[in-house]
């Protein structure tokens, strides 16, 4: 087949993995079958071998995992990942509200679920993935952009041509944590305590074949260059994230009030165990970026931001040991 047909053919076979890759793991919507995905990603791989010079940034064949790493690199983060204060009652929502009145007049939230996972901070590029990293020490934190990358819903190319940082928790869906942990059963290994556990021990992995196998997933929450941007508001971030392609939890809610708050955390506290990922709270934002300018923030939370935290359940957890995966 003619050079430039061969080009064509492979931007094309892209094209289509990505396309499905975005109903299924972001949509959640099944557009073919795993058996013709497998297909166009086995035909996509042939040509790569065959014509590594066709090759680009954002395969699809990256999804499968690479070679192992010796180490994970450090990464810097140029904006500090903070951690998020908590509120245990009624007292300390209203608390909050009563800060931020004071300090910023009337004022609009966003509530969130907060997902247990691991916070993780994307880079991109002129819309193309370019690193991964978590939290850390919320200044440094680890280079796991090969472990990312075999995350389905994480897009290794955005919509638009954009140059932009985001932050996100990845997580371990239930159903996978269930599977992982019959398997390990089986083999008698380790049990993992909880998917966060899971989740944690996964993205420490150095080899991304076993990263790939662990079926992991992502919320995005937040753009960090909102302002370059020119974003006014979280909730209008978190529609920008969903245009660029990106995977955002579509339970967000904006509330007036406090009571609008505790309505929302009554809700999903009720509904958590019908959720197909696990939350241990819920995160309230101050929805106007201007008023979460003028809260600022301490060396460790923002002052525009709390995480109410469920109460903790009476269940039994089993004592096991986290595997140390590194
Ligand atoms: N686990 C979560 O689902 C979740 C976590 C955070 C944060 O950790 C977080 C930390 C900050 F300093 C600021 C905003 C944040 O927003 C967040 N939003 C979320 N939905």
């Amino acid at each position: 087949m003619a050079q430039h047909d061969v080009k064509k053919q492979m931007a094309e076979l892209r094209e289509q993995i990505e396309k499905h890759n975005y109903a299924y793991y972001v949509l959640d919507q099944p557009s073919i079958s795993d058996a013709e995905y497998d297909e166009l990603m086995r035909k996509l791989m042939e040509l790569e071998e065959q014509y590594p010079q066709y090759k680009t940034p954002d395969s699809p064949s990256q999804r499968v995992g690479g070679a192992p790493l010796e180490a994970f690199k450090k990464v810097t983060h140029r904006v500090p990942m903070l951690s998020l204060s908590n509120a245990f009652n009624e007292g300390d929502l209203r608390d909050f509200d009563r800060r931020v009145r004071q300090e910023v007049g009337d004022v609009r939230y966003v509530c969130e679920l907060k997902i247990d996972g691991l916070a993780v901070s994307l880079r991109y590029e002129d819309g193309y993935f370019v690193q991964g990293a978590t939290r850390g020490d919320g200044t440094t934190g680890e280079d796991i952009t090969e472990n990312l990358k075999t995350i389905r819903s994480l897009p290794l190319r955005l919509q638009k041509q954009v140059t932009v940082e985001v932050r996100g928790e990845a997580y371990m869906p239930r159903k996978s944590f269930e599977k992982l942990n019959e398997q390990r059963k089986m083999n008698g290994e380790e049990l993992f305590a909880n998917p966060r556990n899971a989740a944690a021990g996964s993205l420490r992995q150095l080899d991304p074949k076993i990263v790939a196998a662990r079926q992991l997933d992502v919320f995005i929450y937040s753009v960090v260059n909102s302002e370059e941007i020119g974003l006014v508001s979280h909730s209008e971030s978190l529609r920008y994230l969903d245009e660029l392609g990106f995977k955002t939890n579509p339970t967000w809610q904006v509330c007036e009030t406090i009571d609008a708050v505790l309505a929302y955390i009554e809700k999903w506290h009720e509904r958590r165990t019908s959720l197909p990922y696990d939350i241990d709270g819920i995160v309230i934002k101050v929805d106007a970026f201007a008023q979460q300018k003028q809260l600022g923030a301490t060396a460790k939370s923002p002052r525009w931001a709390i995480a109410y935290k469920f109460p903790a359940e009476e269940v039994v957890t089993q004592l096991v040991d986290i595997e140390l995966s590194v």
